[in-house]
């Protein structure tokens, strides 16, 4: 998509403002202002520590399961502080998925791992339904729908990973995010999963971490380059350099930092 083709972001799914991240004392990620769009994919790139997975963290709370964590700024999605007191942090789990670097599949059943989610959620009828639907739209019912009582274990990689996402869909979420989903697999599951996502970008809001500016590059509508300053005292700090179409950031960057790390003369 050319970069004026695309809508302007007047009803994001997430909001970012002045979000900054600590571990402790260390200020980890500083100052991000974002906007995500809804049914579009998002891809954040950037070197190795400038802080892609600390963000993304922030967008389903995940963040709070680390001990030392601290979110500062705001995260509003749609209209709520997703940081407010009244704010459920599983709920907003289960609304935001998220689909991990390895492939992380229960050892249960195929089955038993798909239904795993609407199970926790009280659902008892309809789980074939459910089970078969996640797994249609994870693109694997083909290769799966005689092995459903086989222990998903026993799946390659990027069955699993596929199996992951299809676990992530069966609790109904709205946004699904992934950290480097396809670093573990080879070049064949890669594009699988990668031909997956643009299906699934029509239903879903998808934001990724890749290191792969390629991926980003053929599977995004929008990308944010990050990288780490360092500030007087030697510390890095993950700052957000440039978030723009990922036609333009790839071709015609506006900040000389995101022009050096897409033509690799840094990161
Ligand atoms: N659980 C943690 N405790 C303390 N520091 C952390 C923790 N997780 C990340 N960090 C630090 O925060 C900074 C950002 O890390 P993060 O993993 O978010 O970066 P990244 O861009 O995703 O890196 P990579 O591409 O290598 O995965 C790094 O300096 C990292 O060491």
């Amino acid at each position: 998509m050319a970069p004026s083709q695309l809508p302007d972001l007047f009803d994001p799914v997430f909001t970012l403002q002045d979000l900054s991240v600590f571990y402790g004392d260390y200020e980890a990620v500083r100052g991000v202002n974002m906007r995500i769009a809804p049914q579009e994919i998002t891809a954040l790139i950037g070197p190795s520590g400038c802080g892609k997975s600390t963000v993304l963290r922030c967008l389903n709370r995940m963040n709070d399961l680390i001990l030392d964590a601290r979110v500062a700024g705001k995260v509003t999605y749609y209209t709520e502080d997703l940081y407010g007191e009244s704010v459920d942090p599983i709920e907003v789990r289960r609304r935001i998925g998220m689909v991990f670097q390895k492939p992380n599949p229960f050892p249960k059943s195929v089955f038993d791992n798909i239904a795993y989610g609407p199970r926790i959620n009280g659902q008892r009828r309809g789980l074939d339904e459910i089970v078969e639907e996640a797994l249609h739209r994870a693109a694997l019912w083909d290769e799966v729908k005689d092995k459903l009582k086989q222990n998903a274990l026993a799946l390659s990689g990027g069955q699993q990973q596929r199996l992951c996402i299809a676990r992530a869909i069966a609790v109904k979420p709205d946004v699904i995010l992934m950290d480097e989903p396809c670093s573990a697999l080879d070049p064949i599951a890669t594009t699988k999963i990668e031909d997956l996502m643009q299906v699934l970008s029509r239903d879903y809001t998808i934001v990724i971490v890749t290191h792969n500016m390629q991926q980003a590059a053929r599977v995004s509508e929008r990308t944010a380059f990050f990288t780490a300053e360092v500030d007087e005292r030697g510390e890095r700090h993950g700052r957000l350099v440039e978030f723009d179409s990922t036609a333009r950031i790839f071709s015609n960057p506006a900040d000389k930092r995101t022009e050096g790390y897409i033509t690799g003369r840094f990161g």
